[in-house]
Order: structure tokens, then C-alpha cells, then sequence
């Protein structure tokens, strides 16, 4: 497989007075699985829109191998992409694909190739508005593989996806990525797809917050206390009155504090009356690590 990277250089895209998409710039090499990762609105989807020729830059540029996607003879062939919710509900598998085919020059025989390469022959003539969303995943990387591309952009292809669904993307796109392949995944959830890249690109509000190998990105975390609380309200009050820069809401009734002693926490908690009902030093999550990058003080 030719081997192509992804680059985004000083990328901005402006809808009016929003800026989606603010001076970013990052790479995403061949052989590797690269997440694309920020909260809802960050700016994921309109980037990688750009890089599939879908919306046109404000300034700045998208290229795949160093060309943009039009300046490719076939694009369909150098980069395949999936974005949520393209699919006719009324079509099965296989129709979409066969109506999908002839953009990218792909033949009935490779529609059923992919088809299988995504595990879903057996499915491919119920129509996909009964599908599951983790059928629905598997269809979206069907077509974006049928022009037999080295790069893969996916958008939120993780989303929803149970840990069988997780494992079987994982090792699809670890096969993929060792074949020589570029994948570039979405996601708003670092640990949905925590388990599946090797680099992560992190963006907020439009612009570049962090770029490192997830190695790299688990070095960042810090000694951390977890204080577990009954009542969810007031510990959400507390963490941001008492620990507004390093408290994180992990999920309901769980909080990560970064760079405090258990003793510290125990003692705000005692002073402010909350309840508390687990208190314990751990290093600080990867996902809280992420929400310190993105500025967002709560997952749930
Ligand atoms: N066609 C459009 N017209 C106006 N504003 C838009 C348009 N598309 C996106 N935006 C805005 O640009 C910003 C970035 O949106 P984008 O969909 O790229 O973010 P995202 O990170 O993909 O989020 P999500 O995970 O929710 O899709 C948001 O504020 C969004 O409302």
C-alpha cells in the first residue's frame, strides 16, 4: 500500500461570526491509527468535511499524500470517509454500496469484498433502517473502504459501540495501520477509542490543544484523589468552589482531583459537610487528563 500522510496546516474555517475551525495544524502519518478527539462543537466534523472536499477552508489547507482532495486524479482511491448518519434507511447494505460504487470506480465483486471484510455478509440484504448503531458503524467503514484507499477518515466511527464492537474496530484498523494505512478517527469520547490509537490530536473550540502518541498523553497524568459521594449535586459544587483547575465530575457521584493529597480533599470535604463515601490516591484518569487539555469540567 502507498503509504500517505495527513496534513493540516494553519486550517481555518469561519461560518459567519463562528469560527469553526481556528489555525490548526497537525499531521497524521501512515502506519499509524491517529485520534481526532475534542467535546461536541470542537470542530472535528468540519475539519475532516474539509479534508474530503465536502466544505471549502477559510485560509489555511488540508492535504492527503500533499495534495488536496480534489488535486488527486481518484480521490475515492486515496482516501476513503464515513460521517454519521449517510445512509438511506430504506436501502439494505448492499444497495448502498452499489449506489456508492460507481463514485469511487468500485465494482459490484468489491462491494461484497468489503462487505465481508467488515463482517456483514449475512446481513447485507436487510435494509439499514433496522440496524444496530454497530451495524451501521461496520457499513459506514465498508464504504468508506471501497475504493480500496490508504487513508481512512472516520467520523465518530466508535460512537455507540459496545466492547466486542470495540475490539473488532480496533483490530480492523491495527490491520489496516500495519498494512501501511492512515487512519484518522473521531471521537468526543477518548475512551471509546482510547484502546484502538496510537497518536491522538486533541482540539477545543476550533484549535489544537495537544498532539503526542497516547503513550505521551498518559505521561501527562498526575497523582490524583477520588472522592466518591452520594450526592452528586453537591459534590459538583464542591469540586468547583474548592478545586476549580485540577476537579474533574468523572461520571455522577465520582471526582478526580489532580495534584492534592487524600488528606487535603478530606479535609475540604469535612469543612464543607459534603458526604463522602470513598477517598482514595490514584493516578489521574487518562480521560481526565483529556478534560484538563479540551477546558471541560465534566463528562457527564
Ligand atoms: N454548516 C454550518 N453552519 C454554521 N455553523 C456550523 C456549520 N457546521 C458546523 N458549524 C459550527 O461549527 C462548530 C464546529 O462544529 P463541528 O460539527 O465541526 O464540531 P464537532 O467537533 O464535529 O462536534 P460534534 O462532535 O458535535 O459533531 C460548531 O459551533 C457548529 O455549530
Amino acid at each position: 500500500m502507498e503509504q500517505r500522510a495527513v496534513e493540516v496546516a494553519s486550517l481555518t474555517k469561519r461560518y459567519g461570526t463562528i469560527t469553526a475551525v481556528d489555525d490548526l495544524s497537525f499531521t497524521a502519518e501512515p502506519g499509524r491509527v491517529t485520534g481526532f478527539l475534542g467535546p461536541n462543537g470542537a470542530g472535528k466534523s468540519t475539519t475532516l468535511r474539509i479534508l474530503v472536499g465536502l466544505v471549502a477552508a477559510t485560509a489555511g489547507s488540508a492535504t492527503i499524500g500533499g495534495r488536496g482532495y480534489a488535486q488527486h486524479a481518484r480521490p475515492g482511491a486515496i482516501v476513503g470517509a464515513h460521517f454519521e448518519g449517510a445512509f438511506h434507511p430504506g436501502r439494505t447494505a448492499r444497495e448502498h454500496l452499489r449506489a456508492y460504487a460507481p463514485l469511487v470506480g468500485a465494482s459490484d465483486a468489491r462491494c461484497d469484498e468489503v462487505l465481508e471484510a467488515v463482517g456483514m455478509t449475512d446481513a447485507a440484504r436487510r435494509r439499514v433502517g433496522g440496524y444496530s448503531l454497530g451495524m451501521r458503524q461496520r457499513l459506514g467503514l465498508a464504504t468508506a473502504l471501497l475504493g480500496d484507499p490508504s487513508v481512512l477518515v472516520l467520523d465518530e466511527s466508535a460512537n455507540g459501540l459496545d466492547p466486542a464492537g470495540i475490539k473488532w474496530l480496533r483490530s480492523f484498523l491495527r490491520h489496516f495501520a500495519d498494512s501501511g494505512g492512515t487512519v484518522l478517527l473521531s471521537s468526543h469520547l477518548l475512551s471509546e477509542v482510547e484502546q484502538t490509537v496510537d497518536d491522538v490530536v486533541i482540539i477545543a473550540s476550533g484549535a489544537l490543544r495537544h498532539q503526542s502518541s497516547l503513550a505521551q498523553l498518559r505521561a501527562l497524568a498526575r497523582p490524583a484523589v477520588r472522592l466518591v459521594s452520594p450526592a452528586t449535586d453537591a459534590l459538583a459544587d464542591f469540586v468547583r468552589a474548592r478545586f476549580p483547575e485540577s476537579g474533574v465530575i468523572e461520571r455522577a457521584g465520582q471526582a478526580s482531583i489532580a495534584g492534592v493529597s487524600a488528606a487535603d480533599v478530606g479535609a475540604a470535604a469535612y469543612a464543607d459537610g459534603l458526604e463522602v463515601h470513598g477517598l482514595s490516591e490514584a493516578g489521574e484518569s487518562l480521560e481526565s487528563v483529556f478534560l484538563g487539555l479540551t477546558g471541560t469540567e465534566s463528562i457527564v
